[in-house]
Order: C-alpha cells, then structure tokens, then sequence
C-alpha cells in the first residue's frame, strides 16, 4: 500500500477561489508526478485561483499537502483513459519518464499543450512519446517557484499555439517569472544556471558558516549570520535597482577587508573559473539527460 509522502514544501497552498490568470482555464490541468518541482508549480496554480476540480494530479505517493486538496475537487489518480486535458505537465524525474510517459500518450489527443519541466528531455523527446504534431512546451524552472520568486526558461515547438503559449505562459508563471527562448539549446545551460542555481547559493550559505568556524567562530553563530548574509543580500539584489556588480562596490571600502577577500576569490583561479566549471558540467549533464 502506497503511503503519502512527508511535504517538502512550505505549507503555501491555498485554495483562493476567484479571479487570476488562471479563473478562467476550462482545464483539465494533469499535473504528472507532484514532488518538489510540480508540488511547487501546483501551489502556485491554487494561489492563482485554479479551481481545484480543474485540476488531475497523477502521482504514485501524494504529499498529504495534495491528498488534502482532494476534499476540495482535485482529481488524484483518476484512470487517465478518459481525460481530455487543456494542458499537462510533466513533472516526473527524466531518468524515470521513458517507462511513466508512454502509457500517458492518450493525453496528448485532444489539442492540449504538454509542458515538461524535466531536465535535459527535448521537444524531439515530447513528440516521440506523444505523437508527431503534439504541442509542446520545454521549459525548466527553479525552486524559489515555492515562493512564487521562481525564475522559469521555456520554448515552444511549432505546433504551440499563441493561445497555447499563453496558457503555458500563465501556467509557468503562477510561480514567479517566465522569459522564453527561441533556440532550444540554450535550455542545458539554463538549467546549469537558474535550474540547478539555487543549490550553489545554498552551498554558499554553507561554505561561508564552514569558513567561519575556520576563522574560530562558535557553529551556531556562523551558520545563522552567513544564513542572513545570503538572505539579505539576495533581497538586496531583488529590491534593489543597482546591477550586482554596483552592490558589491557598496561593500568594498578601497583597502579594506572586503577588498582582501575579493582579492582571493577574484584572482585569476577564483570563483569564475570555478563556476564556469561547474555550469560545464551541468549543462554536460543535462544533455546526456536527453537520453
Ligand atoms: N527540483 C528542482 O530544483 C527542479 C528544478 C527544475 C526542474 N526540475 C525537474 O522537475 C522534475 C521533478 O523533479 P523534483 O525535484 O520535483 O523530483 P521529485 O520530488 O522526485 O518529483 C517527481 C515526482 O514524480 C513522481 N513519480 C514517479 N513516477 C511517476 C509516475 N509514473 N507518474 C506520476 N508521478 C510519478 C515521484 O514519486 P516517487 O518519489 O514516489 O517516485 C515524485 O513525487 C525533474 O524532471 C527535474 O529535472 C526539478
Ligand atoms: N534540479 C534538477 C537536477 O538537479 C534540474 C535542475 C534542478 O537535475
């Protein structure tokens, strides 16, 4: 007996009935797989004002987050057979989806647009699975989408309608922004960058409490101040109208401290040969996801 997964997610959801850009979506929505990402994206949705009893979430261990909006109409594991969705959203692993997504391509009959947000799975991939001529949406957002700070990459295939776009367009941007992209391939370092880009400013966080403890810091004291040091300066960041560039100038009084650390960690074996490794790697990654 499948049990219901523990919720990873801040406890957001709400079901605020009324006006949005998605009150009037005829639906059906399918959610496949409502784990972080598409739990997430469903959050986002019911915030918007998505009716819930537009909305079919298939997934094989629901959060009691999910299960719970079944009491509000949300349809969970109904037999797909019978569905004509407006839109589906394919939120499952990408190492996963060449057994999950097969039995699912009736879906793809009735004119809806498929939205995948896995990593590395191409559009080429969405048309094999769900029939030449599908619409399909590739898009890759990030985990600040629990906040609605989330920042989502997407391109469409040809078969993607205007009015498919927007629908994709205000489905994606229930969590935060959406820029889109012509060329498919940038999409791998998208995802290197803003996809994968949230763990590297919590390994940040982490990284500076270490290097505080280093520096004889109580562990207590230095996890919370790098904590707050990050927030802050990512809040910063967003509220303010200065590029990053200007915002670390603020910081760095000539001959000063921060001018000794920058000194390291902008040398010529710094942080930006670093990064530019680590954003190889991913996007490496996310093309041999494409399977
Ligand atoms: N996490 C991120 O930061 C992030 C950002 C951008 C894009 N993405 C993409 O989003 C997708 C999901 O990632 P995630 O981090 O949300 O992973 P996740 O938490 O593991 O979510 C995937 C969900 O799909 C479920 N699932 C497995 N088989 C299924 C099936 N046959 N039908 C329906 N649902 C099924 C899984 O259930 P079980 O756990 O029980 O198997 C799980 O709940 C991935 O493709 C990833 O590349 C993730
Ligand atoms: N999380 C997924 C991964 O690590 C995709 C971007 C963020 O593969």
């Amino acid at each position: 007996m499948p049990q219901p997964k523990s919720d990873p997610k801040p406890k957001t959801r709400a079901a605020a009935a009324g006006a949005g850009p998605l009150a009037g979506l005829k639906g059906p929505i399918v959610l496949v797989g409502a784990g972080k990402m598409g739990g997430a994206l469903l959050d986002g949705w019911l915030r918007l004002g998505l009716d819930p009893r537009k909305i079919v979430v298939l997934e094989p261990h629901p959060s009691a987050d999910v299960a719970a909006q079944a009491i509000a109409g949300l349809r969970l594991n109904p037999d797909p057979a019978g569905l004509k969705p407006e839109a589906v959203v394919l939120a499952v692993k990408p190492q996963t989806a060449p057994e999950a997504l097969p039995p699912l391509a009736p879906l793809a009959g009735h004119g809806g647009v498929m939205i995948s947000i896995m990593a590395g799975r191409t559009l080429g991939f969405l048309t094999q699975v769900f029939g030449p001529g599908t619409a399909a949406v590739r898009a890759m957002p990030n985990t600040p989408a629990a906040i609605g700070r989330g920042m989502t990459v997407a391109v469409a295939n040809a078969a993607v309608t205007a009015a498919g776009r927007t629908l994709a367009q205000n489905l994606l941007g229930a969590t935060g922004k959406v820029d889109w992209v012509a060329e498919e391939d940038l999409i791998d370092a998208v995802t290197a960058v803003s996809g994968s880009g949230p763990a590297y400013v919590f390994l940040l966080a982490e990284s500076l409490a270490r290097a505080g403890v280093a520096a004889g810091l109580p562990p207590d004291l230095a996890r919370k101040i790098a904590r707050e040091t990050v927030a802050g300066a990512g809040e910063l960041l967003y509220r303010s109208p200065l590029d990053a560039a200007t915002l670390r100038k603020n910081v760095t009084s000539p001959g000063g401290t921060t001018a000794a650390a920058l000194d390291v960690l902008m040398a010529a074996d710094g942080l930006d040969p670093l990064l530019e490794k680590a954003i190889a790697a991913a996007t490496k990654r996310s093309r041999e996801l494409a399977g």
